[in-house]
């Protein structure tokens, strides 16, 4: 009989679990696939100890001795069973212990993971590894305890236990009845209680061997998350609209066929698109099955959470603020099928839900979707590919798509869902490009042109509210000197400081050093430096002084740094409480307040002049999503954008709400520099303490990926080596190069090659960024 076939990694629902005993020769070795959280991308062979053979599945996480020393390190057991013919007899380490219950992954993760693993060039154990969160990790929420329980009668042969038992004094013998009738061991409160006596007796016992103790892993999640929901009512589905019913319709196909369809929803700002989400998540949820609903951290508003509260039974919502064992609580709660909508931000696109049916992912341009660590994966691209092993429709919502997305559905890899119209026919807002070349006031330093401030008092005195934007915090982006023109650096990053008047700090928003602004010039000693430009809290402070009469709020990540401050200002909001709401990106996005009569944009041109391939993209959707905040009321709403590129396409389209018109334009560049989403870049990222060494080696790397590239016939263009935007960083120098590609297989195949032969420079690290969206 030949020897059964190693169980494959993920086959382990069809193959049997284990090998039947007379399959099992005392020779075969029982081997474990094990991968640990190390840059390399290495499985381990480890022996399974006998008594571990049943309990041992892949998914779990286990500690194995590692390393010359065997020092315990917790790893990940990707598969398990007999070791095949040719494994190599060398001296295996065995498996030290299995570190919980259950498997943390079921093979679809496993396999989504090992995807990952591949499409970001990293290793395995470093995807599953940031897939568990810490609170799993460490059980959070839960404790170890002393239960008590009978002795088993088998233990104590040779006695006489009945007599011993007539013989007990009275509180011991009420011990000894209280674990009897148990259904469970009891810790030592709660013998004491059901005995009525102290803890003596239960000692006592112990040492006549009649009881026993050991210890038991308890949880005692106190979740006050879920708590302070607890009061809402629920509200009935809205009347769709013929636009609605139309998308919604659509994706129930889908999800009714079992297909793994991508849909781009494209809908203006205001169309609907939530309400489109709940009802197709109805479906599934009445099917018994789970949906994923990623939003931008900084969506995840009480508005936004109140939606989905509102509607279902159960909801999670995994947000930043959430304590290690409220995510422990959650992550078991999702893993066991009781939580029907997931919501939450990038990470929540690995949320345990054991069956699956729908993902979906709100304003799918955000470029926090992206992780900017290892593994650098894109939740876009992991839900996509989810969507497909789970074979469940996946929705890509936004009222401007990323131009990756909006080519699929020019290719027709994709479906389109246009939501054209707001609901109840309001109309889109007007919007009015403010040159301010001319403008007095912006001549003489102030942030509010003429016009803008005249909009604002019209719309505040109609009782209506105010927007207004800022990408800058702090309180101005630079201290300059007259004398040389240059400005005060970090010292450690080659970035301006941003004075914050509040603290009376000179910042670095790169790294968040810190310092007394000085009195004299750094570069030429010159005194009487001069604050330049306007942040958010010089803006703060200009609107007050102009509106005196009416509240202003600041919303940047410098005022809300606490927890629930972001709740607080958006409820005083909505309340009416606030009538001018200013600041970052932070207030850009998803805010749906009817009352909203006004938008201004301070400065269109901040993003514009990044070093960027993305920034006119960037700006477009900048724009046309802080525009998308007003018009939302029956009194409808005007937006003013303040700049000095006047004619800039990106902002042009913006305010015309025409994406169809903006994408046809960049897409027509990108073609011709035949640039992302027509290729992939992976950007190569070198840091070092020496410039000299950074550039030097940054050139060889760069030299040799290109020759392995041509011996091995393969389309990938070295673009660089060049210093970064941002030349120093956190003091290190930093070069950068680009690997372009149209077919990322060939990026990621030259690199898995040559990447394990590139020579080590000591003091020099590089990373690699596949599908970057941070060229800085
Ligand atoms: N069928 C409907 N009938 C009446 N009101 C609706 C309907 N659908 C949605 N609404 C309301 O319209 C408003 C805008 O909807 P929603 O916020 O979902 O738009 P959106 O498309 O997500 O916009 P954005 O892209 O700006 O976030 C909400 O207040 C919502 O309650
Ligand atoms: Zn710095």
């Amino acid at each position: 009989m030949s020897k059964p076939k190693q169980q494959s990694l993920f086959e382990d629902e069809e193959l049997p679990e284990n090998p039947m005993p007379w399959e099992r020769n005392s020779q075969n070795l029982y081997l474990a696939q094990i991968v640990l959280n190390r840059p390399v991308d290495r499985v381990f062979h480890y022996l399974v100890p006998e008594s571990m053979r049943p309990l041992l599945k892949p998914g779990h996480r286990v500690q194995v001795p590692f390393g010359r020393g065997n020092q315990l390190s917790p790893g990940y057991c990707v598969g398990v069973g007999p070791a095949d013919e040719d494994q190599p007899s060398v001296r295996l380490k065995s498996v030290d212990t299995i570190l919980d219950s259950r498997p943390l992954f079921s093979a679809k993760m496993l396999k989504l993971t090992r995807w990952i693993a591949d499409r970001y060039l990293c290793s395995w154990g470093q995807v599953l590894d940031c897939v568990v969160p810490a609170g799993v990790k460490n059980q959070a929420g839960t404790r170890m305890v002393t239960v008590f329980e009978l002795t088993d009668p088998r233990a104590l042969q040779g006695r006489n236990i009945p007599e011993e038992i007539e013989r007990l004094p009275a509180k011991q013998r009420a011990v000894y009845d209280a674990l009897k009738s148990a259904d469970q061991p009891l810790t030592m409160d709660q013998v004491m209680a059901a005995a009525g006596c102290g803890s003596g007796p239960v000692q006592t016992l112990k040492k006549k061997t009649l009881i026993r103790s050991h210890q038991k892993r308890v949880q005692h999640f106190e979740n006050g998350d879920d708590a302070a929901y607890a009061h809402i009512t629920k509200q009935d589905d809205l009347q769709l609209n013929r636009d609605q019913r139309m998308a919604l319709d659509q994706i129930l196909s889908a999800i009714r066929g079992q297909r793994s369809e991508t849909f781009v929803l494209q809908g203006v700002t205001g169309s609907g698109k939530t309400e489109v989400y709940i009802q197709a998540i109805r479906e599934v949820v009445s099917y018994g099955q789970q949906a994923i609903v990623l939003v931008p951290e900084i969506s995840l508003t009480p508005q936004a959470i109140q939606r989905f509260r509102s509607r279902f039974d159960s909801v999670a919502v995994l947000h930043s603020h959430l304590s290690d064992s409220d995510r422990h609580y959650h992550w078991q709660n999702i893993a066991a099928g009781k939580v029907q909508v997931i919501v939450g931000a990038r990470s929540a696109v690995f949320a345990p839900a054991p069956h699956l049916g729908l993902i979906i992912i709100d304003e799918e341009h955000e470029t926090s979707f992206k992780q900017e660590t290892a593994p650098r994966y894109h939740a876009r691209e992991v839900a996509r590919k989810r969507s497909e092993l789970e074979k469940v429709p996946l929705i890509l919502g936004s009222a401007t798509p990323t131009l990756n997305s909006w080519l699929r559905v020019i290719e027709k890899k994709d479906t389109l869902i246009s939501m054209p119209k707001r609901v109840n026919n309001l109309p889109m807002p007007g919007v009015n490009i403010i040159d301010v070349r001319n403008d007095v006031q912006v001549r003489r330093n102030e942030s509010l042109g003429r016009v803008l401030f005249t909009g604002m008092q019209h719309a505040l005195e109609a009782g209506g509210q105010v927007i207004l934007f800022l990408n800058l915090r702090g309180y101005s982006p630079a201290l300059w000197c007259k004398g040389c023109g240059n400005s005060v650096k970090c010292p450690h990053c080659e970035i301006s400081l941003t004075w914050h008047r509040d603290k009376s700090l000179a910042v670095c928003h790169s790294c968040d050093f810190s310092s007394k602004p000085p009195t004299h010039c750094p570069s030429c000693g010159a005194p009487g430096l001069r604050y330049v430009g306007t942040g958010t809290q010089r803006l703060e402070e200009e609107v007050k002084a102009k509106f005196p009469n009416y509240t202003c709020k600041r919303m940047d990540s410098d005022t809300m740094r606490g927890v629930g401050s972001h709740a607080k200002v958006l409820n005083a909001f909505a309340a009416g409480e606030v009538d001018i709401l200013l600041g970052t990106q932070m207030i850009a996005k998803g805010l749906d307040f009817p009352n909203v009569t006004l938008v201004g944009v301070i400065d269109a041109d901040t993003m514009l002049h990044q070093p960027d391939l993305f920034a006119s993209e960037r700006t477009f959707q900048l724009i046309a999503q802080v525009a998308g905040r007003t018009g939302r009321g029956m009194q409808g709403g005007r937006v003013f954008v303040q700049t000095t590129s006047p004619a800039e396409p990106a902002i042009v389209k913006a305010a015309e709400h025409d994406f169809l018109g903006f994408a046809r334009l960049e897409l027509g560049h990108r073609k011709e520099m035949l640039a992302p989403p027509f290729s992939h870049y992976a950007r190569v990222i070198l840091r070092g303490p020496h410039e000299e060494h950074v550039e030097k080696f940054a050139r060889l790397i760069a030299e040799i990926l290109h020759d392995a590239a041509e011996e091995r016939k393969l389309s990938v263009q070295i673009l660089g080596p060049a210093p970064a935007p941002i030349i120093r960083l956190k003091k290190y120098f930093r070069y950068h190069f680009q690997l372009a590609a149209v077919n990322v297989e060939e990026i990621l195949q030259l690199w898995r090659e040559v990447d394990p032969k590139l020579p080590r420079e000591k003091g020099i690290e590089y990373i690699i960024d596949v599908d970057p969206v941070n060229m800085r």
